[in-house]
């Protein structure tokens, strides 16, 4: 047996112990990750975490103190050394659009491609309205197009000059929730038909679990979990990952083995093992979907909120003071506040921490 049976990893993007930020401190720590050829990548988390910085320095807009950025094996941003953003085969899709508005759709989609003869241009131009369906609006100007039309004008703008990878920079957050939905899947289908890989920043986490491979939860400047989104739901590594991904809150508990817990909800059992002690204090993540109404149920908490979403509801119940949880019910079981509710869990995924 040979060493060569082990090959190396083929990234196409590999952030390695990043450290950047403004003047002399890093806002971004010890960022850590690695993106495969034609896959999309997100950094996802709240407002300040650092999603934008990072973004900054895989485009070479903004130096890294420690670390390296490389794209296809090729390092592009060392501390003091940082490759031009004009030469970095990286293009951008911004939050605002950023389209000319004196231009035509289809100039503002040919804006990058000098190099190219008239009729090279042309032909570019007009595939690449047909992939983002613009082919008929070619000559109309940019304040003529919907939100949704114009951020596919400028990802099409973004593709023309063949980038390496796609830096998307909250590119949905101007459109309504139904627009991004689907804005969010076409974009996905668009890239994934041309093979190029992007990376999304986004604080929405549906946006992230709809259009993306991997993701990138990020915290104060750190990255908590890069895993793929059903991980991130059903393997949280950390309370924070656990708490800003998907619904659901914490209840008390006490280990009665590695994967089976006591709490007011009763014995719950897990298809995962923790190294706990039996007595161990722990505090269980419980998601609206691991709750399920059962008539012959002893456990009887009470509603104390209830939100009206149309095909479903989702209820509020309290056992104690220490232990709340929320249910998510087809809307035709209806419950009034205050009515105690015979419900029970139902969780595999058995995801607790040790109680500090
Ligand atoms: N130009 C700047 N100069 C100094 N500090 C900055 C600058 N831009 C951002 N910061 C700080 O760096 C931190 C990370 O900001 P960043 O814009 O990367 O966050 P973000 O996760 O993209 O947030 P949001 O979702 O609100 O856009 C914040 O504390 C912010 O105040």
């Amino acid at each position: 047996m040979t060493d060569s049976l082990v090959q190396p990893a083929d990234w196409l993007l590999e952030v390695n112990n990043l450290s950047c930020g403004y003047g002399d401190g890093s806002v971004v720590r010890n960022v850590n990750f690695a993106l495969s050829h034609g896959d999309i990548g997100c950094l996802l988390g709240p407002s300040g975490c650092g999603k934008s910085t990072i973004l900054r320095a895989l485009a070479g807009f903004l130096p890294i103190n420690t670390g390296e950025i490389c794209l296809q094996s090729s390092s592009i941003s060392l501390p003091g050394r940082t490759l031009a953003p004009e030469k970095r085969r990286i293009g951008m899709v911004f939050q605002d659009y950023a389209l000319f508005p004196h231009l035509t759709i289809a100039e503002n989609v040919g804006f990058g491609l000098r190099r190219e003869d008239r009729e090279a241009k042309h032909q570019k131009v007009t595939e690449l309205l047909k992939v983002v369906h613009l082919q008929d609006l070619a000559d109309n100007y940019p304040h003529e197009l919907s939100g949704g039309q114009q951020q596919r004008v400028a990802l099409a703008r973004a593709l023309a000059p063949e980038p390496t990878l796609i830096l998307l920079d909250e590119p949905f957050s101007n459109l309504d929730a139904d627009l991004r939905r689907r804005l969010s899947l076409d974009v996905r289908e668009i890239l994934k038909t041309l093979g190029i890989s992007a990376i999304l920043v986004t604080h929405d986490q549906q946006e992230a679990f709809a259009m993306c491979d991997q993701v990138a939860v990020l915290k104060d400047g750190g990255i908590q979990q890069w895993d793929v989104p059903y991980n991130l739901y059903h393997e949280p590594a950390n309370r924070f990952v656990a708490g800003f991904v998907g619904q659901g809150g914490f209840v008390p508990g006490k280990a009665l083995g590695p994967d089976t817990i006591e709490s007011e909800l009763g014995v719950i059992r897990g298809n995962r093992a923790y190294p706990w002690q039996p007595g161990t204090l722990v505090d269980v993540l419980i998601r609206p979907d691991d709750i399920v109404y059962d008539a012959s149920s002893e456990l009887k908490p009470k509603v104390v909120e209830k939100t009206f979403a149309g095909t479903s509801t989702l209820y509020r119940f309290r056992c104690s003071e220490d232990t709340e949880f929320e249910a998510l019910f087809r809307s035709h079981l209806d419950f009034h506040l205050g009515e105690h509710v015979p419900v029970r869990v139902e969780a595999d995924h058995l995801i607790a921490f040790e109680r500090t």
